[in-house]
């Protein structure tokens, strides 16, 4: 019979129980419950909402190392068919924060057992996918207090083989901001169109016109992207649809492009109104930061992961995901990296299915690094 390591079990424990953002109660439950097991002497544990900062205190501190894994999941209804697939219907880590959650975890059990001079700081952090726990973790009095001096986080990559690490100095993932429309004309009967103003055909006109903002009004070498991933409206085939909702998101790689964005979509949505003669708003919902990475201190990351043995680094180039962990590297200098997963799925896909060696290899591979670090 094969067995599993005790991260990869966690992983599957942690898989099984995906929850939305600020909803992790039994993923912080099985978090904390586990975070008891290990020796207490040298952590301190406070709560935050559904998120945990756990302090690992060092034997000869200068500096304060931080960790930081996101803990929630996505409304994605997993196919996975795995035997640990998700037993929450409707809900699937398909972001891959339960990997990352297992390689907290194993870090944590480490320097627990083996501390190091340095303090460390592990953050489990909720909501990354929506509506963002990065920035009120951040300015939150725990955090205020603890604040660490560098600050590291990953991100599973399914493109790329196990044992790839990548990442870049500077920009790594873009400005991020939701986007919701709603539209309200009028109903009617499905056969008196001339009486009702129909707002399926307003909300699908509206989704084709947005394409063109960024085909004919960013700057070719400065990208963006407009992603309209839902669309909901109408009650039943034959009446004419009243209200419709575009759900989606804006990504770009500037400031000045997200604001140029912005300005269009108001603009097309002013139009959308007049020739359809509907009302409309628009909501932006929540915003991150970019992650923009320490150009020293990812140098440096770069360096140590070239020479580590079991490890294929890949100098990367910068991505349209976007990630509230850019809140805290714009406040504290720190890196983000690719965590190779080797997945023919991709993120945020219903089949999505990392490769466990990772996480093993991980945890040794981030001993080493943090050891290093916080031993200097
Ligand atoms: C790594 C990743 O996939 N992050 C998400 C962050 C989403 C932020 C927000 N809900 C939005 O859609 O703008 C991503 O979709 O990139």
């Amino acid at each position: 019979m094969s067995s599993i390591s005790p991260f990869v079990a966690i992983r599957r424990d942690l898989h099984k129980i995906p929850e939305l953002g600020f909803q992790e109660f039994k993923t912080q439950q099985y978090l904390l419950r586990y975070i008891h097991t290990l020796p207490q002497e040298r952590l301190e544990i406070k709560t935050w909402k559904t998120g945990i900062f756990v302090k690992v205190n060092g034997t000869d501190p200068r500096k304060m190392i931080g960790y930081r894994t996101d803990i929630d999941g996505l409304p994605i209804k997993e196919e996975t068919g795995l035997p640990y697939r998700s037993e929450h219907e409707g809900n699937m880590h398909a972001c891959g924060h339960d990997v990352h959650m297992s390689i907290a975890l194993g870090l944590l059990t480490h320097f627990a057992e083996h501390p190091i001079k340095d303090d460390l700081l592990f953050i489990f952090q909720p909501a990354e996918e929506g509506p963002g726990g990065a920035k009120p973790m951040l300015e939150s009095e725990i955090m205020q207090a603890w604040k660490p001096d560098m600050i590291i986080a990953l991100h599973i990559a399914p493109e790329y083989p196990v044992g790839t690490i990548a990442t870049k100095e500077g920009l790594l993932f873009a400005n991020t901001s939701e986007l919701f429309i709603d539209l309200k004309g009028k109903g009617g009967h499905a056969a008196f169109p001339h009486l009702a103003n129909d707002m399926v055909v307003a909300a699908c006109s509206l989704v084709t016109q947005l394409q063109s903002i960024v085909a004919r009004n960013v700057d070719p070498l400065d990208s963006a992207v407009i992603t309209i991933g839902k669309i909901s409206g109408g009650t039943v085939q034959n009446v004419i649809a009243e209200c419709a909702r575009l759900e989606g998101t804006i990504r770009t790689l500037s400031v000045d492009s997200m604001k140029k964005v912005k300005e269009r979509i108001e603009a097309m949505v002013d139009g959308i109104k007049v020739a359809y003669q509907c009302d409309a708003e628009i909501d932006y919902g929540s915003m991150y930061h970019q992650v923009y990475n320490d150009p020293g201190l990812t140098a440096e990351f770069i360096r140590f992961a070239e020479d580590y043995p079991e490890i294929r680094f890949i100098r990367c180039k910068e991505a349209m995901t976007g990630e509230d962990f850019g809140y805290m590297l714009a406040d504290i200098p720190g890196f983000m990296f690719w965590l190779g997963v080797d997945s023919p799925y991709g993120l945020h896909h219903a089949k999505l299915a990392p490769n466990e060696a990772a996480i093993d290899q991980a945890i040794a591979f981030l001993t080493a690094y943090i050891t290093w670090k916080g031993n200097k």
